[in-house]
C-alpha cells in the first residue's frame, strides 16, 4: 500500500513546491525532509495531507487518489502533526489525543471506552499521564509537542505525517519519540516527517529527501543524501560528514571566519599523518588534509581533531572536483606537508597536487620508493618534488622548523 506523489505542484495562492515524476513512499519506512527554512517540507508535507491547493498532478494511496476521499475517510488513512500547535481553547492533554479517535467514533461526544483506552495508552508512551488532565494552555511546549505526537499515534492511521516533531524537545525526549517513529514504522506504518537535525535524520531515517526552493534535489540513503557536497548546495556552508568512533553518522560544520593562523595542508594517507595532526593542532595550526578516502585510519583521526578533509569514496580514485579542492587548498597554505603516504595509483594524483604547494616539507621516515605499487611513476612524481622541498627525518625536526616559521611570520606581522 505505498504512497505515490506524481508531477505534483502544490502550495498557496501560487504553486511553491514541484515534484517532478514520481515520489514513492513504502511501508515499514521512515523517510525524512530536509532542507534550509523556507525550502517547501512544510508545504509538501500539507500537501500529502490534503491541507493546500494541488495545482498540478496527484497523490495516491492504496490506488485511491486522495483528493478524492473525503476528511473522515482520509483521516483514517493519515495523520498529520503540525510544527506549531495553536489552540485558545482549555481542552485537556487527554481532549486533544482523543481527536485523534474521531474517524473512527460513532458518537460525536468522543466518549467511547475502546478510544479512551487507546488515548491514555498513547499518553503513557509519550510520558504525559501525570499531565493527561492539564489544559494544553498550561503546559510547556515540548509538552505540547508530545501531545500533538499522541494525538497522531491514537488516530492509528497507515501514513503518519510529522512536520518537525521533535523541535520543541529536550534531548532525551527527542530520542524517545524517534524511537516510537521507528517502532511504528517497524509495525508497517509509512512514517514522513520533515527534520532540522541532520544526525538525528541520518539515525532515524530509512530515506532522506533533500529540497531546496520547492524542488526535490536529492532523494535516498543518509549516506548517499547527506554527503559534504550535497550539504554545501543545499545549505551553503561547509561540513565534514563522517562515521565517528562509535561508527555513528556525524556532521561538523567548517568555520570560515577563523582567525588567520598557521595554514598546514597535509598530504597523508595510511596513518602516517596520526602524530602529525595532533602536534600541529596542539601548536595552534589551521590544519587541512586530502584526498583521504573515508576508510582510511587518517581520515578517521583527521575527523577525531575536526580538521577539514577532502575526502573521496573507498577504493575509488580521486575525481576531478577532489583533486581541485585539494589543489585549492594546497595553493592557499602557509605550508604543506607530505608524509609516507602509500604509493598506490589513488595516490598520484596526490602527488601531482603538490607540485601547486609554494611551500613544502616531506617526512621521509623510511625509503618510500620500496612501496612503489605503480610501476615508477609515484617515485619519478615523488623525486620531483623532492627537489623543491624541505626533507625532515622525523616530526619532531619539523616541529622546530614551523615554530620558526610561524615566529617568523608573526613578528612580520603576517599572522594574528
Ligand atoms: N500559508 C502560506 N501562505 C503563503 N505562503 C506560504 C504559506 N506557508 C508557507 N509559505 C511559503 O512557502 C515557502 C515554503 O514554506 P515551507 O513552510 O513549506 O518551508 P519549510 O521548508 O517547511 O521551512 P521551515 O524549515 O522554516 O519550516 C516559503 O517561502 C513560505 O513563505
Amino acid at each position: 500500500m505505498p504512497l505515490f506523489v506524481e508531477n505534483l505542484k502544490c502550495g498557496y495562492s501560487y504553486p511553491i513546491v514541484e515534484v517532478d515524476g514520481r515520489l514513492k513512499f513504502e511501508e515499514g519506512k521512515v523517510y525524512g525532509f530536509v532542507g534550509p527554512n523556507g525550502s517547501g517540507k512544510s508545504t509538501l508535507i500539507k500537501a500529502l495531507a490534503g491541507l493546500v491547493k494541488i495545482f498540478e498532478g496527484k497523490i495516491y494511496f492504496d490506488n485511491m487518489q486522495l483528493s478524492q476521499l473525503s476528511d473522515i475517510e482520509r483521516a483514517k488513512h493519515i495523520s498529520y502533526m503540525p510544527q506549531h500547535v495553536f489552540s485558545n481553547f482549555p481542552f485537556t492533554v487527554l481532549d486533544v489525543v482523543m481527536m485523534g479517535r474521531f474517524p473512527y467514533e460513532k458518537s460525536k461526544f468522543l466518549n467511547s471506552k475502546e478510544s479512551r483506552t487507546i488515548a491514555e495508552k498513547k499518553i503513557k508512551q509519550v510520558e504525559l499521564s501525570s499531565k493527561k488532565f492539564s489544559s494544553i494552555l498550561r503546559i510547556s511546549g515540548g509538552e505540547r509537542q508530545r501531545t500533538s505526537f499522541a494525538r497522531v499515534l491514537a488516530q492509528d492511521t497507515k501514513v503518519l505525517l510529522l512536520d518537525e516533531p521533535n523541535s520543541n524537545l529536550d534531548i532525551s525526549h527527542q530520542e524517545k519519540i524517534l524511537r516510537l517513529v521507528r517502532e511504528e514504522a517497524f509495525s508497517g506504518k509509512i512514517v514522513i516527517m520533515a527534520i532540522h537535525n541532520l544526525k538525528m535524520a541520518a539515525k532515524v531515517c530509512d530515506s532522506i529527501i533533500m529540497m531546496k526552493d520547492g524542488r526535490v534535489v536529492d532523494i535516498g540513503r543518509p549516506d548517499e543524501v547527506l554527503t559534504q557536497e550535497n550539504i554545501r548546495k543545499v545549505y551553503e556552508v561547509d561540513a565534514v560528514v563522517y562515521k565517528n568512533p562509535f561508527g555513528i553518522f556525524d556532521i561538523e560544520l567548517i568555520q570560515t571566519d577563523v582567525p588567520k593562523t598557521f595554514h598546514v595542508h597535509v598530504v597523508s594517507g595510511g596513518g602516517s599523518a596520526q602524530l602529525l595532526y595532533k602536534m600541529l593542532i596542539e601548536m595552534g595550526c589551521r590544519v587541512t588534509t586530502g584526498v583521504l578516502s573515508t576508510n582510511d585510519t587518517d581520515f578517521e583521526t583527521a575527523q577525531l581533531f575536526s580538521i577539514y578533509t577532502v575526502f573521496t569514496k573507498p577504493f575509488m580514485p580521486i575525481g576531478e572536483k577532489e583533486y581541485i579542492e585539494n589543489i585549492q587548498l594546497i595553493k592557499k597554505a602557509d605550508l604543506c606537508v607530505l608524509c609516507n603516504i602509500p604509493f598506490g595509483v589513488q595516490n598520484l594524483k596526490n602527488l601531482e597536487a603538490l607540485k601547486f604547494a609554494n611551500h613544502l616539507c616531506i617526512i621521509e621516515e623510511e625509503d618510500i620508493s620500496k612501496r612503489d605499487f605503480t610501476g615508477g611513476l609515484a617515485t619519478k612524481l615523488y623525486n620531483c618534488l623532492r627537489e623543491k622541498a624541505l626533507v625532515f627525518s622525523s616530526i619532531e625536526s619539523l616541529q622546530d622548523y614551523i615554530l620558526k616559521e610561524t615566529n617568523d611570520k608573526m613578528s612580520r606581522g603576517d599572522l594574528k
